[in-house]
């Protein structure tokens, strides 16, 4: 949602959840890959955040380490994570299986693979109730179970109740999902490319479906997506991965406006209209189990220099209030507005006048 960063303080008591450090690897038969590298991020109560990033980055295991989602082993998940003063990274597996019951829930790209097509939509509803509670009874949980279809914008919920998922469409299985995400009342969502299958109407559907669940229920809500397009129609935060690492977060506006990493800024010239088109960055990502010294994307950089190649990924710096930034050009001795890009300036004009539209 944008619009009301006026509102935020950006105290810390807001916070709903916060990562600091967090480093996921997976033995692989070609050695150690770390598929997320020593990133910190946080999420405030009720505001959207959005992981944004090309494919391989990293969003999904950062997302999935958050409630330990990945197998360890393989994976083993390292840092820590606080989630309302709780620190998840010490929890056992039954205690982290109570918060994703109860304080974080998930959505996955492909409802298909998420879903029993064995079962009625509305019982697999009913199950989730009970599982959380199982004191209601199979008549307050189907209630309650076609009330969660109705408010997720299932037309005739009740008559739906006994149809089974190949019933519905790509963009009502997702409804469901969320239905179903929204069982244990979540403080966070965590919704990982839920609109990425859907057609461009239906993708809206949702978006918007999520940002009035969001202002109803006050939760917030954590979107991995690679399309800055679903980002300017969603996100309060961003940030921005690349081959494991953080290479900028911070504020929507602040970044659509004066995108300061030049992967960000390479990103927004692919926005559709602003000069790139769907060609997408030129290159790939590094080899995730043998990443090269120094900033992670300076081999696809046009504006590389010697100490971009060195060394560590350069520390975050924060530029402005609540805006970080991993580049060596925003280090000591360096001028930044070496990257300043005309043809950029006149996108992010064009990007904002869009958002402002909204
Ligand atoms: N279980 C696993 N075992 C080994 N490597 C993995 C595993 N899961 C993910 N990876 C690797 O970790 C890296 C990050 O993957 P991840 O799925 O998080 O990327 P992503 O940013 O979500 O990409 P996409 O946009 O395609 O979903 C990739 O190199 C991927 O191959
Ligand atoms: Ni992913």
């Amino acid at each position: 949602m944008m619009g009301d960063s006026e509102f935020e303080t950006g105290t810390d008591d807001e916070l709903l959840v916060e990562v600091r450090n967090l480093r996921t690897k997976f033995k692989t038969d070609n050695g150690t890959l770390v598929a997320v590298d020593d990133i910190d991020f946080s999420v405030r109560e009720g505001e959207t955040v959005c992981i944004v990033g090309e494919s391989g980055s990293g969003k999904t295991v950062a997302t999935e380490s958050i409630t330990g989602l990945i197998k360890q082993p393989p994976g083993k998940i390292e840092g820590s994570v606080e989630f309302r003063g709780q620190n998840l990274s010490e929890m056992t597996e039954q205690e982290l299986r109570q918060i994703r019951g109860n304080g974080i829930a998930h959505i996955f790209q492909n409802p298909q693979e998420a879903m029993n097509h064995c079962y009625s939509i509305g019982w697999q509803i009913v199950e989730a109730i009970q599982i959380h509670d199982d004191s209601v009874s199979d008549t307050q949980a189907r209630a309650r179970a076609v009330d969660l279809l109705d408010r997720v914008g299932i037309a005739n919920a009740s008559a739906r109740f006994d149809d089974y998922p190949h019933e519905f469409s790509g963009g009502q299985k997702q409804r469901v999902m969320i239905a179903m995400a929204l069982v244990g009342n979540p403080d966070l969502l965590i919704a990982d490319e839920p609109t990425t299958a859907l057609d461009v109407t239906v993708q809206g559907q949702i978006l918007d479906l999520l940002n009035e669940l969001q202002e109803e229920f006050g939760m917030g809500i954590l979107f991995v997506t690679h399309d800055l397009g679903v980002v300017a129609e969603i996100a309060d935060r961003i940030v921005v991965m690349y081959s494991g690492k953080v290479m900028e977060r911070g504020d929507v506006f602040d970044i659509f406006d004066r995108p300061a990493h030049p992967y960000t800024q390479e990103l927004l010239k692919c926005l559709p209209g602003h000069g790139k088109g769907l060609g997408g960055i030129p290159g790939s990502l590094p080899d995730p189990t043998d990443p090269p010294d120094g900033c992670r994307f300076a081999d696809r950089c046009q504006h590389a220099v010697a100490a971009c190649r060195t060394g560590e990924q350069p520390d975050e710096i924060e530029i402005e209030s609540d805006h970080h930034v991993s580049c060596v050009h925003y280090g000591p001795g360096y001028d930044s507005t070496v990257l300043r890009d005309p043809e950029l300036e006149t996108a992010a004009e064009d990007t904002r006048e869009g958002i402002v539209d909204d």
